[in-house]
């Protein structure tokens, strides 16, 4: 096989190894995606994005998720902001130009700005159960109760944006050990595919601290979609006023979810780091 040539970017420190498929076909097996994504043997990132042709007649192209463990995740949203500032940079149309891209999940409207943000449209939020999914609750609640050995009970939001998230609401997340918790979650058995963690902490009616670890990936300097995930949960909760700017490790995003049933809308930048060539056959895959 041919190098794999491959562009990394980033949205606000989450990082991604982005690959077009159309020009570059590779067969992204979980080992494939575990070496791409290590930080000392491979080009390392938290997911890999392939870029494909779309099969919606609206969306310029469509993309599919592989996190850093080689697990495939139905969102992305760092990664979906990186893809329409990746259509643009390779097709520069004039800026501010509005496009569609089709996730595993459905299309979403994208729209690269003069300023380098990216706007887009995640989606209406899912908070079924049995959708997200999560088992062993009835059915839609505010909140639900979770007993996990060794920790105290826990009180969350859960809700898919197109990936599961449970979202804590707690009172110092900078002070937190967030992994030994996010990690006995993850693993419980009320998450049949597992979850993405948001630790929230209220900072105003329109600020809201956030930490995510990751389904696949570990803490990451930030997660779109964790953040559309929060927002909507506190916002549900009557926490946080409608549109609120989400502050994680590695940057902001302005998220708004202006009522229900309609999209959530998250906004932020880019940023390109470097194009590369990657060599499987020389590490045996
Ligand atoms: N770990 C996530 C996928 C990446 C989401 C995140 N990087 C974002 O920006 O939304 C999952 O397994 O559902």
């Amino acid at each position: 096989m041919a190098r794999l040539r491959f562009s990394k970017m980033h949205g606000i420190g989450n990082d991604f190894v982005m690959i077009d498929q159309r020009t570059n076909p590779t067969d992204l097996t979980p080992e494939r995606c575990r070496l791409l994504a290590d930080r000392r043997l491979g080009v390392g990132c938290d997911q890999i994005i392939g870029i494909y042709a779309a099969k919606h007649s609206n969306a310029v192209v469509a993309y599919r998720i592989w996190n850093a463990d080689g697990s495939q995740a139905g969102q992305c949203g760092n990664g979906a902001r990186c893809v329409a500032a990746w259509v643009q940079r390779e097709a520069p149309g004039k800026v501010g130009q509005v496009m569609h891209l089709e996730s595993p999940k459905g299309v979403h409207r994208a729209q690269c700005m003069a300023d380098g943000q990216v706007q887009i449209s995640m989606g209406v939020p899912e908070f079924t159960p049995r959708n997200i999914p999560m088992v062993g609750f009835a059915d839609m609640q505010d909140s639900y109760a979770l007993a996990l050995p060794g920790f105290p009970e826990i009180h969350f939001g859960a809700v898919s944006m197109g990936n599961p998230h449970a979202v804590v609401e707690v009172d110092d997340v900078a002070g937190m050990q967030i992994e030994p918790l996010a990690r006995a979650v993850q693993t419980d058995i009320h998450f049949p595919d597992s979850v993405n963690v948001g630790f929230a902490q209220v900072i105003s009616r329109d600020e809201v601290q956030l930490r995510v670890y990751e389904r696949g990936a570990g803490e990451t300097l930030a997660c779109g979609s964790g953040a559309c995930a929060a927002a909507v949960v506190l916002m549900e909760h009557g926490r946080v006023a409608r549109s609120v700017t989400v502050r994680l490790p590695g940057g902001d995003l302005q998220i708004e979810w202006p009522q229900h049933g309609q999209s959530v809308l998250m906004t932020g930048p880019t940023a390109f780091v470097f194009e590369g060539e990657f060599d499987f056959e020389g590490q045996g895959l």
